[in-house]
């Protein structure tokens, strides 16, 4: 909301034109008229943007955005870049992206976030924001791989003090820029995750798994080869690797029950439908900085007692 997002954008399509490096834009603008796709233009007139409108992409939107995403994949880019409105929750988006469809199609590379300094500490309070408004706030801080605090312009060095005390306590170690008009290191930014020799995109891929590895937000698909136990084991196992598993969801089998469930987990709640399902089983795990080697190898347990 104003924080400067468009204003990198801008920067960032302009500095891929003189890189030769091809960008494709997916905007979401809340209920607004899509005004900033032609200040998008003006970076670069051949630009292929794909609008959502009059929605969160995080909520309303989920479905809408796989179908816009692979659009834009099939005109094979370099890279796709997603602006979010300032009330999107990069997990949640790190959730959509794991859709079975785009898993095999994109891979999240970076997740960058500009907070508006003139404003977060009123957005990262309970006393001056909603309690939605601070655990977003907060969610951009602790999942951004580049975090950029805007509009300095605007700051006095009393409030910078604390903004970096706040940036500390949510996210310790994290390094963040802090900018004028956004006014970053493109290279390092941005473009230097573009660089690790992947290639373009709409390569199919032989393995699922590690998808989204490239960002701190990591995603890992697990196999399952045979019914697991019981709905308490997986849940078990999902327990050991808190805090930083978030979100979890598949067609498990379960052999106590002899049946298929869509199982659900969300932070610390584990949900079971019973569904009938002929595809293939398969578990996805999201989360931050999760280790995907124990990970691999819990799991592989969970099998060998099934
Ligand atoms: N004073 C000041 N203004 C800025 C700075 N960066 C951007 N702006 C202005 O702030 C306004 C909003 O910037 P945008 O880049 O459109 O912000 P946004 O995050 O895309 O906004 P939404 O699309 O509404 O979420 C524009 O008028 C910018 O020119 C800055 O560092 N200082």
């Amino acid at each position: 909301m104003g924080s400067g997002k468009t204003t990198l954008l801008h920067d960032i399509i302009k500095s891929a034109g003189t890189r030769g490096v091809q960008l494709n834009v997916l905007m979401n603008e809340v209920g607004r008229t899509d005004t900033d796709s032609s200040v998008l233009k003006r970076a670069d007139k051949n630009l292929a943007i794909e609008s959502l409108l009059d929605g969160c992409m995080c909520c309303n939107k989920k479905s809408e955005v796989a179908g816009a995403i692979c659009k834009l994949a099939s005109q094979r880019p370099d890279a796709i870049v997603v602006e979010l409105t300032g009330v999107a929750d990069p997990e949640e988006v790190a959730d959509t992206l794991s859709e079975p469809e785009l898993l095999s199609r994109v891979e999240l590379k970076r997740v960058i976030s500009v907070l508006d300094g003139e404003n977060l500490l009123d957005y990262s309070s309970i006393f001056t924001a909603d309690r939605e408004m601070v655990r977003t706030t907060t969610k951009q801080i602790t999942f951004a791989d580049s975090l950029i605090v805007n509009k300095m312009d605007l700051v006095t060095q009393k409030k910078l003090d604390k903004i970096k005390k706040l940036i500390e306590k949510e996210s310790p170690g994290a390094s963040a820029v802090f900018t004028e008009y956004c006014r970053v290191d493109l290279e390092e930014t941005v473009f230097n995750s573009l660089n690790d020799g992947s290639g373009r995109m709409e390569r199919e891929r032989d393995n699922y798994e590690e998808k989204l590895g490239h960002s701190r937000i990591k995603t890992i698909r697990l196999d399952i080869d045979g019914p697991l136990q019981s709905k308490r084991a997986v849940e078990n196992f999902f327990k050991t690797f808190r805090p930083g598993l978030l979100r979890a969801k598949g067609y498990v089998p379960v052999k106590s029950e002899h049946k298929m469930y869509l199982m659900q987990h969300v932070i610390r709640k584990t949900s079971w439908e019973r569904v009938e399902v002929t595809s293939s089983p398969f578990l996805i795990l999201i989360g931050l900085e999760l280790d995907e080697k124990r990970i691999q190898e819990e799991w592989a347990k969970l099998h060998a007692v099934s």
